[in-house]
Formats: structure tokens, C-alpha cells, sequence
């Protein structure tokens, strides 16, 4: 283990390094109100947040991340375009691995500026892998927003949009629910005699937290889902190949470029992913060798709806990533109360860092 206060004294490094591109240091309460935020970071964070009740404040929480904080505060109070950096305690229960840190220090970085967001993500992304050169991590990167244009296109119904948008964060629902969808698993027996059988009635006894119309509303919902024309194997097939795109940059970019002539709706989120290229490649990242997975990303944070990247020990594997981020517009959206700014950061864990260092 490395001890506390170097861990620290590398944060206070890490966020020189920030500054020094421009980053004001900011500082958020560790107690975060839970009942309005918590929601934001979706049901893996939501699972592992610390909360508790106050009863003059309501339910709160020990800060999860800085990154849902900070929106808040440059939403109510930035000027623009702006830069923060910070450094700090985060906390996460951890119910299956108890050698997993519940309590972690992390050094992060946040831009805040609409006039070319590629240059933005490549600056993030950058300042990051540079901070992490000596450590020769791999590195993985990713971009939601092209899935999320895939699933908002299918010719479909909104409610089923809805539900695959959902579980676009949870990989094997979702791969059930495009099964479902598209007629390639067939209906349970007891959802069959649901659907088939009346409306159960309304004295019959009670036992979840469902009321009797919320019953019977999501059986309707099921029933006309049933009567829905399943999905083409077209579009499946199509989705199945996104999802399946996994190469270096270069390669990457000509598959999705292939997949957007069928599904004209990933076009401009594909021509994003180019932007970046050329804006990474800009800030010296050796993009040919750089890795693109469709499917990076989808179990973090469920705010994030463009670029993802992450930084792994390739040697230690049980290691959680040393640095993760991305891209979190719509996220502004939601906390700016009218306004919105595109938005890109990511964190350090100088903790890791140190302990990969000590092993060299
Ligand atoms: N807050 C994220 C990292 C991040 C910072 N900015 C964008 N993403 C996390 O803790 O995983």
C-alpha cells in the first residue's frame, strides 16, 4: 500500500499539471445531496453511493465522483469557456472485491467550452496520456454517442428505443432485449399467460411496491409491445456489427464509415470520431495504433454521451482502470436549468500510479 501522503503529494503534482494547462483548482463538499443527484450517475454508482439520511437536509451522500459537482457549480456560476482541475476523496461501497479501494483519491479535469469539442476531447484525452506516459498503460477509448444514434434510429417503436437506450449501460440486457425484439427468443410461458389471460384484478392481494394501475398499465405496455412487428435481421445484423467494431483508430473509422452507408443515422456521430482522430493526432497521439471499441464504456458512468477513454495496467489486470473520462453534454442539459455547454474530462488515480511505479 502506498501511504496516504504521497498519494497526496502526487495529486498536488498531477494538478500542477492541470493548472499549468489552464485549469482553476476548485474544491466540491464531500457530502452531496443525494435525492438530486444520484440519480445522474445511473445504477451501478446508485448501488455503491454512501448515503444517509439528514433530517434538515434530506438524504445525503458521500461524493461518488467530482465531475457531477462541478457541472453544478460552472452551471450556476461559470464564465466561459472554463477549465477546473481538482484533486480529492471519492467514495464507492465495494460488495464484491474487498481488496477494491471503497475510498480513493482521484486528480481530474474538466473543459467546458463550445467552440470545437474534437480539440477538446483530444486535449483531455492528451494531458491525460501524457501524465500516464512513463507507466506504458494501454490505453481504450471508446464513443456512446454513436451507439445511442444507432438505437435512436432503429425503425421502431419509441418505447422500445427507450427501453434498448436504458440499457445501453447494462451490455447483457440490452443483448436480451434486441433478442426479444427481434423475434430470435420467444415469449416465457407465464408472460404469454399474462398477456393472453384478463387484466388481474384489482382486490387481488398486493404484495411489491407496484399499485394495481401500475400493473395494469405495464401489462398494456407489454401486450402492445407483443403486437409490434419485430425487428428486421437487417438492423440486428447491422447493430451486431457495431457493437462488434473493435480495432485500431485508422481501421476503426473505415468499418464505421462501412456501417453508416446502412445506417445513415451514426453518420454524424461517426464523423465526430474522425474529428477527434485528426484532433488527437494534432496533440502528437499516435492514432494508428490507438484503439476504438464500440463497446468501451458501456458499464461507467451513465452521463456520458460521446467520447470514452480509459487508461489499464496491461500487466495487472485486477487493477481498476488508473484513468477514465469522456464526454457528458447532455448532462450540462440536465443540471444548467435552460442552459447547456459541450463538456469533456476525466480523472487520475495517483494512488495506482504510485503502486505501478513502486512495482517497475
Ligand atoms: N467522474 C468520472 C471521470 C470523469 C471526469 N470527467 C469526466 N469523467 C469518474 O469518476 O469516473
Amino acid at each position: 500500500m502506498t501511504d496516504r501522503a504521497q498519494t497526496l503529494a502526487r495529486a498536488a503534482g498531477l494538478r500542477a499539471v492541470f493548472e499549468a494547462a489552464g485549469a482553476i483548482s476548485v474544491e466540491t463538499p464531500v457530502l452531496q445531496p443525494a435525492h438530486t443527484l444520484l440519480d445522474l450517475y445511473g445504477e451501478e454508482i446508485r448501488a455503491r453511493a454512501y448515503v444517509t439520511s439528514d433530517a434538515l437536509r434530506g438524504e445525503q451522500m458521500l461524493r461518488p465522483d467530482f465531475t457531477v459537482p462541478v457541472v453544478q457549480m460552472h452551471m450556476a456560476h461559470g464564465a466561459e469557456p472554463a477549465r477546473y482541475t481538482y484533486s480529492g476523496e471519492v467514495f464507492r461501497r465495494q460488495e464484491q472485491d474487498p481488496d477494491r479501494a471503497n475510498e480513493f483519491i482521484q486528480v481530474g479535469f474538466e473543459v467546458f467550452d463550445r467552440t470545437d469539442p474534437a480539440a477538446a476531447d483530444a486535449e483531455v484525452f492528451a494531458l491525460i496520456a501524457g501524465a500516464l506516459s512513463p507507466l506504458r498503460l494501454r490505453a481504450a477509448t471508446g464513443d456512446i454517442g454513436v451507439l445511442m444514434a444507432a438505437v435512436e434510429g432503429l425503425k421502431t417503436t419509441a418505447p422500445r428505443k427507450a427501453a434498448l437506450m436504458r440499457h445501453i449501460w447494462r451490455p447483457r440486457r440490452f443483448r436480451a432485449l434486441l433478442d426479444r425484439f427481434s423475434g430470435r427468443t420467444s415469449m416465457s410461458r407465464t408472460r404469454e399467460a399474462l398477456l393472453a389471460g384478463d387484466l388481474p384484478d384489482a382486490d387481488a392481494p398486493l404484495s411489491g411496491r407496484r399499485s394495481a394501475s401500475e400493473i395494469k398499465a405495464r401489462i398494456r405496455t407489454l401486450r402492445e409491445d407483443a403486437a409490434t412487428d419485430p425487428l428486421s435481421t437487417e438492423e440486428v445484423r447491422l447493430l451486431d456489427a457495431l457493437l462488434g467494431v473493435r480495432e485500431t483508430m485508422p481501421f476503426a473509422l473505415e468499418q464505421l464509415r462501412d456501417l453508416s452507408v446502412d445506417l445513415p443515422q451514426i453518420a454524424p456521430a461517426v464523423a465526430r470520431v474522425a474529428a477527434r482522430a485528426e484532433a488527437l493526432e494534432a496533440r502528437g497521439i499516435d492514432v494508428r495504433s490507438l484503439p476504438f471499441e464500440t463497446n468501451f464504456g458501456r458499464t461507467s458512468m451513465e452521463y456520458y454521451d460521446g467520447f470514452v477513454f480509459g487508461f489499464f495496467s496491461p500487466d495487472r489486470a485486477d487493477l481498476p482502470a488508473v484513468a477514465t473520462g469522456g464526454r457528458y453534454d447532455a448532462l450540462t442539459r440536465r443540471l444548467g436549468q435552460g442552459r447547456e455547454i459541450p463538456a469533456v474530462g476525466g480523472v487520475l488515480r495517483p494512488g495506482l500510479m504510485l503502486e505501478l511505479e513502486a512495482a517497475q
